[in-house]
């Protein structure tokens, strides 16, 4: 049986995830796709602190490195930032690794640029972990798009806000209290300001934007508002008038074709689609002309929910490029 060898660039939650997936589930994918998988290189920017027993031999600093193995063919990138990381990405593209990423910072900015690099070297980009979490809506709408228009995609972006307005909530919780919580459980970004500030799920909705309708708006056009300006009273308040804060990003294509969104703090009531989404969930509508709307709602942020998209995304360019078509 043929082997590939994998990187896994960033090794923090989701990095970590993806090594614990691939080493659980290794027999099952190796049956399944045909081919073994091995991690060959895990780059992070201090080598010398073993996160997970057993992976010192695989750490390194270097991209130089990670390419040079022989028979590297797959690079997860689980790194922050859009620099290394888009980088990193081009050089693996370059060298026709198949590349899959979490990393929307990057994307929102740079994905149509690495798709086309990708394209023209043969290789694929994964990158349904870049939003929404585990919530597979980069491949719904993939599917949807075959056949309908969406016009519209209106949703909650970001786990750690909506973590953070439920535990405010619900059990009385300070935000500080709770936003250390959602770092505790992995769900907050390496610099959690992106979360809280709108910024997170902007990028997020951008990367929808750009799948569903080609392009973006003009980043300076959209409004982003986060959570950070929502007191503890304002949450009681809405909460004994029946009504709840979600942080919710939006964006249309309007009947003139202008692109527009804005990303920020909605009061809903209990006859709300996004009224029920609590905790670390994240909600996605996509208005369509064929289907109506369709809505997924699931885990936004976390190891495993993220690390799973992106073994599927694996497995997915693996069945891809034996031409046969992966169910798992
Ligand atoms: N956490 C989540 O739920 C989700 C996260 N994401 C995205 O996944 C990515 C990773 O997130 P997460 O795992 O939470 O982040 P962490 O902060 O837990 O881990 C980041 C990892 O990246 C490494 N790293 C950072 N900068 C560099 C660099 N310049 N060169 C090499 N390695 C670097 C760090 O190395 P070192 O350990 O040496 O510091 C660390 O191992 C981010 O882009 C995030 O937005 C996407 C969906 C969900
Ligand atoms: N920090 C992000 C992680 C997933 O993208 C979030 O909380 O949604």
């Amino acid at each position: 049986m043929a082997t590939i060898k994998a990187a896994i660039l960033g090794f923090g939650t989701v990095g970590q995830g993806i090594y614990h997936i691939l080493n659980e589930k290794r027999e099952e994918l190796k049956h399944k796709l045909g081919i073994e998988l091995e991690v060959a290189k895990i780059l992070v920017t201090d080598a010398s602190r073993e996160r997970v027993p057993g992976t010192a031999h695989l750490m390194t600093t270097s991209m130089d490195e990670v390419l040079a193995e022989p028979g590297m063919q797959v690079v997860f990138e689980a790194i922050v930032n859009e620099e290394p990381a888009f980088g990193y990405l081009k050089r693996a593209v370059e060298h026709k690794c198949h590349v899959i990423t979490a990393n929307k910072v990057m994307f929102a900015k740079r994905g149509l640029e690495l798709q086309e690099l990708a394209k023209a070297n043969g290789v694929f980009v994964g990158f349904e972990a870049t939003t929404a979490g585990g919530v597979p809506v980069i491949k719904t709408m993939k599917n949807i798009l075959l056949v309908n228009d969406v016009s519209r995609i209106q949703g909650i972006l970001n786990g750690t806000s909506n973590y953070i307005l439920t535990k405010m909530r619900a059990q009385g919780w300070s935000f500080e209290k709770a936003l250390k919580e959602a770092q505790n459980l992995g769900y907050a970004e390496a610099d959690p300001y992106n979360d809280v500030s709108g910024q997170d799920a902007f990028k997020k909705l951008m990367i929808l934007s750009a799948l569903a309708f080609g392009e973006q708006p003009d980043w300076a056009d959209v409004e982003v508002i986060g959570i950070d300006c929502i007191s503890a009273e304002q949450v009681k308040d809405a909460c004994e008038k029946g009504l709840r804060y979600r942080h919710v990003a939006e964006v249309e294509k309007l009947a003139n074709g202008k692109v527009v969104a804005k990303v920020g703090p909605q009061l809903v009531d209990k006859e709300h689609p996004l009224y029920p989404v609590d905790d670390v969930n994240n909600a996605v509508a996509l208005e369509t002309n064929y289907i109506g709307t369709l809505t997924l709602v699931g885990p936004g942020a976390g190891m495993y929910p993220t690390a799973s998209v992106m073994v599927e995304d694996y497995a997915e360019i693996i069945g891809k490029r034996a031409g046969f078509v992966v169910s798992i």
